[in-house]
């Protein structure tokens, strides 16, 4: 956030915040609601001059500023009375439409902040969250927010101006009769309060149920096809519906209080109106008030205390918006974990150096422990072993996804906490293990990360990666869409366009974490020989199951819970008899 305010500050005023930038805006918008108020007023007062007129006619208001004539005093204001309706419809227009274009505004610097904060945090914040509420932060929350946004600032404003214009010519006109109306405004005021601070708990929990309920909805949206083979329809459904329910309930909750809120009042506001009817009937009897003054009051005595009672609905829109804000704040406030170092790497080698490092996921025990690793720059080496022993946890935290406990990881020499991480990352190049393709074209996902790439240099990765042949084959080549997460390709073919996809890169570490187990044995071979010449002094770290991979790396590392137990060429770890050997044995059918 671009912001000095900090977490310690009242959500409203981070938020408004983001308007700082538009003040020429936000003034024009705060005269023009203000006059648009006096405008909207101005017809009551104008109903108590035509009463005066007509009741006291060559004596009225107007015929003292010197018509006298009953058919001049009215056509005078009727003319006041076109020229009043215009200028306030003119002046709605333009504050709706600043404030609103302001509210956008906000919402879309939030959301872009958000996100952009979002995208810095490290891997373990995604896996302790679900995606679904993630969604409902940068989504809904914002979203929210519009409602609040639209029109509150307006409607703050306008009962400001409302009190003071009302409440002041009230004052002066009738001072006696004045207190009367003025009587409930305290208990107005005091029950806003009151339903302000039991309503935000109830706001704060619906916002955590629609959280819950979009979690539920993007995991099984992504999970549609396991859902149907296992027949879950019905137990999902149920799923969904529990979620429903509860944030159907937090909601009635909510609702049962801001529904009372508005009846109840109004029970204040009659005990106002009564009292101008009442007193300022027996004034005018009295002969202490003209009739004309009279009417006006009675009128305009509601648009003094209603306005107390539309508080509660800025009220409910603002807590609507306070909880929402505090969640995106919450987001904001996150600290990023795993912070950028400031060393850059101009030429890069590509020695890589694991020293003596300790890891452990987040409160659990050691996935590595005290393991070193040397690549000299240009090395080739691969590393097998079996499933959990912590492979590619060894890869993620060369690109620091997560942070080590103990050792350092050095590239060049370099400790990798010092480099720029987006320096460290761009030297690298990660096939992962599930391959991720973004909703795009063939191409776009090749290029990816190499956005200026240009098509020749798209068609001759895609060749060394030996996708070309297949892409060809697809109905519009390149430019054919892969769908969401890559789902209209096969495993092989998305394995193929990550391969692609780092070659374009061309990296000068790559790590290829059983890039090619999808494919079949046949291709696998072609890609190795592609592999072998892209390969060629460029660090290469390759993960493998099918031992026939990495067979020919200068260095085989084999990884037992957490630690390298074998290391060597492939002919040393069979004559060594180890693991490795009986793996190969397994692997090539020599039992
Ligand atoms: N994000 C994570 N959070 C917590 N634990 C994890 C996480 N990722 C992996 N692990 C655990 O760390 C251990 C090592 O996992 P890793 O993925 O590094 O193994 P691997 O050797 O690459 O396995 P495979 O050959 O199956 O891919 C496993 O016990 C796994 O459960």
């Amino acid at each position: 956030m671009t912001s000095s305010l900090t977490s310690k500050n009242h959500p409203l005023l981070r938020l408004l915040h983001y308007a700082k930038n538009y003040r020429p805006q936000v003034w024009t918008a705060v005269i023009f609601t203000i006059l648009n108020k006096i405008l909207d007023l101005a017809p009551s007062y104008l109903i108590g001059v035509a009463v005066d007129t007509v009741v006291q006619k060559e004596n009225s208001i107007i015929a003292k500023v010197g018509i006298t004539n009953i058919t001049g005093q009215l056509a005078i204001l009727s003319l006041l009375t076109l020229l009043i309706w215009t200028f306030e419809s003119i002046s709605e227009f333009i504050y709706d439409r600043l404030w609103r274009n302001l509210a956008q505004t906000m919402q879309h610097e939030l959301r872009i902040d958000a996100y952009s904060h979002l995208q810095e945090l490290e891997l373990s914040y995604f896996e302790e969250r679900s995606t679904g509420t993630l969604l409902s932060i940068l989504n809904d929350d914002i979203n929210q927010l519009e409602r609040f946004l639209d029109s509150g600032a307006a409607s703050i404003l306008q009962f400001i101006t409302t009190i003071l214009a009302v409440g002041g010519s009230f004052l002066l006109i009738a001072p006696n009769v004045a207190p009367f109306a003025i009587i409930p405004t305290p208990f107005i005021f005091w029950g806003s309060l009151v339903f302000q601070k039991r309503l935000a708990p109830r706001y704060a929990d619906v916002r955590d149920k629609a959280g819950f309920i979009n979690s539920r909805l993007a995991n099984n949206l992504s999970g549609i096809a396991t859902i149907k083979s296992f027949t879950a329809e019905t137990y999902e459904r149920d799923r969904v519906l529990s979620e429903s329910e509860a944030y159907r309930r937090s909601n009635r909750q909510a609702i049962a209080l801001s529904a009372a809120f508005y009846p109840a009042i109004r029970l204040v506001v009659v005990i106002g109106f009564i009292a101008t009817l009442f007193f300022g009937g027996l004034a005018v009897a009295n002969n202490q008030l003209t009739v004309g003054t009279y009417g006006f009051m009675v009128f305009i005595v509601q648009r003094l205390l209603w306005p107390f009672a539309s508080l509660s609905n800025i009220m409910d829109q603002y807590q609507r918006a306070m909880a929402s804000t505090r969640r995106v704040m919450g987001l904001l406030d996150t600290p990023i974990a795993i912070p950028t170092g400031n060393r850059s790497l101009p030429k890069v080698r590509g020695e890589v150096h694991f020293d003596n490092i300790t890891f452990a996921y987040n409160g659990r025990t050691n996935v590595l422990k005290d393991l070193s690793l040397h690549l000299l720059p240009g090395a080739n080496i691969g590393i097998v072993g079996a499933t959990g022993s912590g492979k590619s946890t060894l890869v993620k935290l060369l690109l620091r996804f997560y942070e080590i406990q103990g050792g350092q990881i050095l590239v060049d020499g370099i400790d990798i906490r010092e480099l720029q991480l987006g320096e460290l990352r761009r030297c690298i190049g990660w096939v992962s293990q599930d391959v991720f393709l973004f909703h795009g074209t063939v191409g776009e996902n090749i290029a990816y990360g190499s956005f200026d790439a240009t098509e020749s240099e798209i068609i001759h990765a895609a060749k060394l990666g030996q996708a070309h042949e297949f892409i060809m084959q697809l109905p519009l080549q390149y430019d054919t869409i892969v769908g969401e997460r890559g789902q209209k390709l096969s495993g092989g073919q998305r394995q193929r366009i990550a391969i692609a996809r780092a070659i374009l890169k061309d990296p000068p570490i790559l790590i290829l974490d059983e890039a090619t187990s999808a494919v079949d044995n046949e291709t696998e071979a072609a890609i190795q020989k592609s592999l072998a010449m892209i390969t060629q002094n460029r660090t290469t770290i390759a993960i493998a199951h099918r031992l026939s991979t990495i067979r020919h790396s200068h260095c085989i590392y084999v990884m037992d819970n957490g630690q390298i137990v074998e290391q060597g060429k492939h002919e040393k770890l069979l004559a060594m008899d180890g693991i490795y050997a009986s793996l190969w044995r397994v692997q090539s059918g020599i039992y």
